[in-house]
């Protein structure tokens, strides 16, 4: 390769893999857990890239995350609004530069 190429990385190469991933192309978070519930770590989810050029925010945005969603989830309760089941909701990613999740409704009720 010569010198000053420019190399772009799909990760969607490996993050949508059907050798590494049960179900690649599904929003499915038991991806992360073992028979026990409990987190495995799995070396084929780079969203933060690799090696040299690895996302130099990957810490802060892995806690930030954890802060933010584990806050949301110890203050509220989720569910669809009345009259819609789990089944009913359609969590095919909207493509675009990223995978977005569709607009949905919901309800927050407060567990305190
Ligand atoms: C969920 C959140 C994030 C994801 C998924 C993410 C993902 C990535 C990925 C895949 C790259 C590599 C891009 C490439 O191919 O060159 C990257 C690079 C980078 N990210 Fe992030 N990032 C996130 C958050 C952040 C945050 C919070 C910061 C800073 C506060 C940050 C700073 C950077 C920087 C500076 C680079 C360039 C590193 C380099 O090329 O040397 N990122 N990120």
């Amino acid at each position: 390769m010569i010198s000053g190429t420019s190399v772009i990385p799909l990760l969607t190469s490996v993050l949508q893999d059907d050798s590494e991933w049960e179900s690649p192309h599904t929003f499915n978070p038991s991806h992360f857990l073992d028979e026990q519930g409990r987190f495995i770590k799995r070396d084929a989810f780079m969203a933060f890239s690799a090696g040299r050029r690895v996302c130099l925010g990957e810490s802060l945005a892995r806690m930030e995350l954890f802060l933010f969603f584990t806050s949301l989830l110890q203050h509220f309760h989720f569910s669809p609004p009345p009259g819609v089941t789990e089944d009913d909701l359609d969590l095919t990613p909207s493509v675009g530069f990223t995978l977005n999740p569709s607009p949905h409704q919901l309800c927050a009720v407060s567990r305190v």
